[in-house]
């Protein structure tokens, strides 16, 4: 199959270049609206003279939550989930944006394709949270895991990935290789190096899926013949 693997930043797309899993690596910016704009471009351009893509990854490196994602693990997303688009309310409480009618507040991906990375990997498999702002205390991921308790990981692009795959109706996968635990900040004890390696490890297990074909139950009716 055809796969665009969507990044943040080039470090990213190197460690999972480095995995030589023959998918193509877009470097598409930090946070959901930068790699939503760059997502939809490369999609409607498509790979060269190959036909359309047949899948979307948003790659790189995230945040874990503890106990369930370590430093160095990976998480394949369950759900990938637009964690901050919504409105407070006055008691503290939340509504997401489809509740307030508006528009759609995760992706799923399709889950053979999910539970089949997840087989190849080892990965945990999870909801994977989009945040606008990495979180930076002990407050906002209990508010977050509140919301969402059996989140695996947070990080910045998922859902403007799959946004952008979903116009194209592509389906999308979400893979964070974890970099440091979602808390308060601690830069220092980030360890982005291991979790490079990690991504690339990660990639090179994927390599059968993307020699594969694309299951039937990946495809939205619209594609299906
Ligand atoms: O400084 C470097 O060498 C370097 C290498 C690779 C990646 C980076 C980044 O800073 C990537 C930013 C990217 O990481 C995601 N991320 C990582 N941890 C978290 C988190 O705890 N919460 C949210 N996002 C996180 C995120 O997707 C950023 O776009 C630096």
């Amino acid at each position: 199959m055809r796969v665009l693997v969507v990044t943040a930043v080039a470090p990213e797309a190197e460690a999972v270049g480095a995995a030589d899993c023959g998918a193509e690596v877009l470097v598409g910016g930090v946070g959901p609206a930068a790699v939503a704009a760059r997502t939809a471009v490369a999609l409607a351009a498509g790979p060269d003279r190959r036909g359309p893509y047949d899948l979307v990854v948003s790659a790189g490196i995230g945040g874990g939550f503890a106990p369930y994602a370590p430093v160095g693990s990976l998480v394949v997303a369950e759900t990938i989930v637009a964690a901050d688009l919504g409105a407070g309310l006055p008691d503290g409480g939340w509504l997401a944006v489809d509740e307030l009618g508006f528009g759609r507040s995760g992706h799923r991906p399709p889950p053979e394709l999910a539970r089949a990375a997840v087989e190849l990997t080892g990965a945990l498999y999870a909801p994977v949270l989009t945040v606008s702002t990495v979180t930076g205390s002990a407050a906002r991921a209990a508010e977050l895991t509140g919301r969402h308790p059996r989140a695996g990981a947070e990080a910045m692009e998922g859902f403007g990935v799959a946004e952008a795959a979903d116009l194209h109706g592509l389906p999308v996968l979400e893979i964070r290789a974890i970099s440091n635990a979602v808390g308060p900040r601690d830069r220092d004890a980030w360890r982005i190096k291991d979790a490079l390696t990690a991504l690339t490890e990660g990639f090179r297990r994927l390599r059968p899926l993307f020699e594969g074909p694309v299951p039937r139950s990946a495809l939205s009716p619209s594609k299906e013949s």
